[in-house]
């Protein structure tokens, strides 16, 4: 993991060919739905594996059939709030919780209107008690305009405070990041890779394009749906 020389507590993983050859496959425009909740699924398990390296160990005393050794355990790990900001982030989750097997999960439901406003609708919350000695990781793969993480953060922080907040992503802008640290510059944040800039619509260039479309399927209107079945 290499820390970003233009902020604090940001880091990428341009270091690990293995991530950065299954984020190739997600870029891949060709790649099908399948296919890319299966390398979001896998950049979970493994950018959560990453980040138990960043963990506080605690050295124990442990008994082997034949005799007493040195080993660890990784405190925080059973300490762990993981929050999926749907949709994108459900295979990212599906991952990382591999990996935090006690996480409690809170889901949050964000979406993004249209630019310029970019305004962020969020119905759904349910997010478990946060005490002290928790690392809280917000899922969501894209950190573009930074307005759907900015709003999830406010929300989050009326649960508790935790030890530490750290968002996990699969790509960011920096336009993004900097709006994020600059409202919360104590929030950590690691990304497989820190792409060029936004486009007008707000999208991340060169990108991986709509992660939830990719994921699961664009959806549509239900209003632009023909009428042919009518229910009594
Ligand atoms: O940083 P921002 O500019 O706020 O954009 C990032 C958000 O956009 C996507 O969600 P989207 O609203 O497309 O919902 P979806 O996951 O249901 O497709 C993505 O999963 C992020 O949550
Ligand atoms: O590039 C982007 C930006 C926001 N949301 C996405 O899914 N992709
Ligand atoms: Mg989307």
């Amino acid at each position: 993991m290499i820390e970003d020389k233009r902020w604090s507590g940001v880091y990428s993983f341009e270091d690990s060919s293995f991530l950065m050859e299954v984020l190739t496959e997600l870029r891949d425009k060709n790649t099908d739905s399948i296919a890319f909740r299966k390398g979001l699924v896998k950049l979970g398990r493994y950018m959560g594996y990453e980040l138990t390296k960043t963990m506080e160990v605690e050295k124990i005393k442990v008994e082997t059939p034949l005799e007493e050794t040195e080993g660890i355990i990784v405190k925080d790990r059973k300490n762990v709030v993981i929050v999926t900001v749907l949709r994108a982030a459900i295979p990212l989750m599906e991952g990382l919780i591999k990996v935090f097997e006690h996480a409690r999960v809170g889901i949050i439901s964000a979406s993004r209107g249209k630019a310029p406003k970019f305004e962020i609708e969020m119905n759904y919350v349910k997010i478990p008690q946060i005490k002290p000695e928790d690392t809280v990781i917000i899922t969501d793969p894209m950190i573009a305009t930074g307005s759907t993480l900015l709003k999830v953060i406010e929300e989050i922080k009326k649960y508790g405070t935790p030890k530490r907040l750290i968002v996990l992503g699969v790509l960011a802008a920096p336009e993004g990041i900097s709006r994020i640290k600059e409202a919360y510059p104590e929030v950590e944040i690691f990304v497989a890779k820190i792409d060029r800039e936004l486009n007008d619509h707000g999208y991340i260039l060169p990108g991986l394009g709509d992660a939830g479309d990719r994921a699961f399927g664009a959806p549509i209107k239900l209003s632009t749906l023909p009428q042919v079945h009518t229910i009594e």
